[in-house]
């Protein structure tokens, strides 16, 4: 292993949603491809060109898909010499919206890990991007011990404090965004990363702020850049712009000074009430026509909800306003005539405004900034801070139609306000935004995250000769493996006859002692790895030799005595009698009619800056381990040690504890007389299956359904 110390670096970025290719974004698609898409491949390419980085990876999810273009199904693409986009796939081959990535990211996980191990070597740091990302670098860091920085670029208890303001109900914007989901995996991420990159100050006082998980001394601030080949302002000669044509077939008079509004069609954008704005003032729409591109579109009845419901609406304020030939609503442009777009707003002496609810931070603002394009912008987010650094613009309320209106008046009417607008944006925006310069903070800030880093070694352990299995079938004890005697019997048969064909494996929340106590009643075969006390220890029989380095990996940030210090208090819960606690574990009897609900703790101990793992099993037994430790994760390290694909693994469980090692690529079973609202989430994924038999006959039936020994 070269010294770290001097070794270039590899850097896995993680971005999973949207389209994202080398070139020619498709910005303002859908809903998913905007501002991130962007931020994340000019980002790599910054990364790649810098001395001290040997590659970098753009991992995203592969899509399969005849309604987008083929290279988005190319397993990689080059983004430069040392630079590529890594295509994983994850549940469906198609193209869908974000929130429906959820139930397959513990299979991107999986496959990611695979993919990772292909390579000459492991990355030296994982950047993941948005809660989706997030989701899938908290548990490849804890399977691999690298360090985890995020950047969230658009934060869901923002967005839902912003939505609910502007009058959307709870239940309307769960059932459209599932932001419960993507709010516990931000708290997690947020609890996992080693450091988080924000775009502006106001992220960290006034979005992050609002996390359980809020540390602002893990946070550091690096604004992206802006293309400044790409926007420039408009050449002094007088050629015509092409895009002119488009926007003059929807106005009357083509040559008033331009509103621009320029944003993904979402509701968060908040485009409507720049339009209710210009509707209510006929001294706007005498000074100004409204421009506004939200995107391309063919059909607004094909477009996804969201974008429907924020075109439709759109088309029905016009006309209540009777704003034809005032407002132009262009159906394409290409990301080539962006640009052209903000230099026909300048030219024109307009403005360009942001009106949206929240904007985490506003690629748009820098675009219109290096145009020369004055700004007016919402002060909930990154534009206090644009703005701040920029002095080229007014800040609104995004729900004050009036505020908005005065503010673009005073730039419209005043002819020397505007010039000093568009002078300090020029100036300010190549001073203050700049990728080469993002990068070189960059590094700066992640060099000792990399030093510091201690990977979880490559197994020491390797099965003697004659030992490698190409299976495996790992199983919970209590409620799983005993409970059918007869079930039972035949499965100890399996074992005895199949052994030399499967790893058979245990994976339970009981203590070594506890567990030899029942191989020994029961007369099961000694298992040839046991996973104990919630997958905190791993032993190796007939020794029962324990894996250190597993113990070492997991022993990071773990602080049993502040966590009894909080939990112990609590109504409904008492500590379960020493011989269930062990080092690593911390467990409790818990009373549902009593105690606080699961979630309820799981705030609280993220509000203490604790990052554990704490589950429910069978309703009653609450526990708690190192976050790097569970079933699910112990099961990956020793699958990897016996070299063991996940798909070959038969996974048998019944309750909260098992839920992780039943996720992801591993061929899942859950016994009938499993504990139902525990596993309940597991339902929509596509490899888990369902026993109708109880205790070991789930095993029993798996074996069967999954044709296991045939794989
Ligand atoms: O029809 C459109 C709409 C958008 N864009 C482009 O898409 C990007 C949009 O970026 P941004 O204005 O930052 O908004 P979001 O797409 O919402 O991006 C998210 O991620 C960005 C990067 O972190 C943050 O700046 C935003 O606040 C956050 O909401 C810009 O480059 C636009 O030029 C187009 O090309 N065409
Ligand atoms: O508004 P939301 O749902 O938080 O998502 C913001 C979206 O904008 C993006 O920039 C699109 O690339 C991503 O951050 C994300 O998909």
């Amino acid at each position: 292993m070269s010294n770290k110390n001097h070794r270039s670096l590899y850097i896995l970025l993680i971005s999973i949603h949207g389209l994202i290719r080398s070139h020619n974004l498709e910005l303002g698609r859908d809903a998913d491809t905007g501002g991130q898409t962007k931020y994340v491949v000019e980002l790599a390419k910054a990364l790649a060109k810098q001395t001290n980085v040997e590659r970098v990876n753009l991992v995203t999810r592969r899509i399969i898909d005849a309604a987008v273009d083929a290279e988005y199904s190319l397993e990689t693409e080059a983004l430069a010499a040392n630079a590529q986009i890594a295509r994983i796939e994850a549940g469906p081959e198609g193209y869908i919206p974000k929130e429906e990535l959820w139930s397959y990211l513990d299979s991107f996980t999986d496959r990611l890990f695979a993919w990772l191990l292909k390579q000459p070597r492991l990355p030296d740091i994982i950047h993941t991007h948005y809660a989706d990302a997030g989701y899938v670098g908290v548990r490849l860091s804890h399977l691999t011990g690298l360090p985890l920085i995020h950047t969230g670029h658009s934060l869901g208890r923002d967005k839902l404090r912003r939505l609910l303001g502007s009058g959307m109900l709870l239940e309307q914007i769960e059932e459209r965004y599932h932001m419960l989901q993507r709010v516990s995996a931000e708290e997690d991420t947020l609890s996992t990363a080693d450091l988080v990159i924000t775009s502006t100050r106001n992220e960290i006082e006034d979005q992050y702020e609002l996390y359980d998980y809020y540390t602002p001394e893990k946070m550091a601030i690096i604004p992206p850049g802006t293309d400044l080949e790409q926007f420039y302002p408009p050449t002094e000669n007088n050629q015509a712009i092409a895009f002119q044509e488009v926007l003059a077939k929807f106005l009357n008079n083509p040559e008033k000074p331009i509103i621009l509004a320029l944003s993904r069609p979402d509701q968060r954008k908040n485009i409507v009430t720049l339009l209710e704005a210009y509707g209510q003032s006929p001294r706007l729409q005498e000074l100004s026509n409204l421009v506004i591109v939200a995107g391309n579109r063919q059909d607004i009845r094909e477009l996804n909800e969201g974008a429907q419901n924020v075109l439709t609406e759109l088309l029905l304020v016009m006309d209540c306003y009777d704003l034809y030939g005032r407002v132009a609503l262009p159906k394409h442009h290409s990301s080539g005539e962006v640009a052209d777009i903000y230099r026909l707003a300048v030219k024109s002496k307009g403005v360009f405004v942001n009106p949206a609810l929240t904007e985490p931070f506003g690629l748009t603002l820098l675009e219109a900034a290096a145009s020369g394009l004055p700004l007016v912008a919402t002060e909930n987010g990154g534009p206090v801070d644009i703005i701040g650094n920029c002095q080229n613009g007014l800040l609104v309320d995004p729900l004050n139609e009036k505020a908005i209106t005065e503010a673009l008046l005073q730039i419209l009417e005043d002819a020397t306000l505007w010039q000093q607008f568009s002078e300090n944006g020029l100036k300010n925006v190549a001073k203050f935004y700049s990728w080469d310069a993002h990068a070189q903070t960059y590094l700066q800030r992640i060099q000792p995250l990399v030093l510091q880093q201690e990977p979880l070694p490559k197994p020491t352990f390797s099965p003697k000769a004659g030992q490698y299995r190409k299976r495996a079938i790992f199983t919970a004890i209590d409620n799983t493996l005993l409970g059918d005697a007869e079930a039972l019997a035949k499965f100890i048969q399996i074992v005895r006859i199949q052994h030399r064909k499967f790893l058979f494996g245990i994976a339970t929340g009981r203590r070594l002692d506890s567990v030899l106590k029942i191989l020994k009643t029961y007369g099961i075969p000694t298992p040839d790895v046991l996973i104990t006390s919630l997958g905190t220890e791993i032993y190796y029989p007939p020794q029962y030799t324990a894996d250190i380095a597993w113990n070492y990996h997991i022993d990071r940030w773990w602080t049993p005595q502040v966590l009894r210090r909080i939990i112990d208090p609590l109504p409904g819960i008492a500590p379960q009698p020493k011989e269930q606690q062990s080092r690593f574990k911390v467990s409790y009897y818990y009373d549902a009619n009593l105690a606080p609900p699961m979630e309820e703790i799981l705030t609280l101990l993220r509000q203490q800056e604790l990052s554990v793992n704490a589950t429910l099993s069978f309703g009653q037994y609450l526990d708690i381990v190192p976050a790097r430790a569970s079933k699910g994760l112990a099961l990956r390290y020793v699958a990897r040690q016996w070299n063991i694909p996940l798909e070959q693994v038969l996974v048998n469980g019944g309750s909260g504890g098992d839920e992780d090692m039943l996720r992801g690529n591993t061929l899942g079973v859950v016994v009938d007389n499993r504990h139902r609202e525990e596993l309940l989430n597991l339902s929509d994924s596509d490899r888990v299956y369902f026993a109708d038999s109880a205790h070991a006959g789930g095993i029993l039936e798996a074996i069967a359904h999954y044709d296991f020994f045939n794989l």
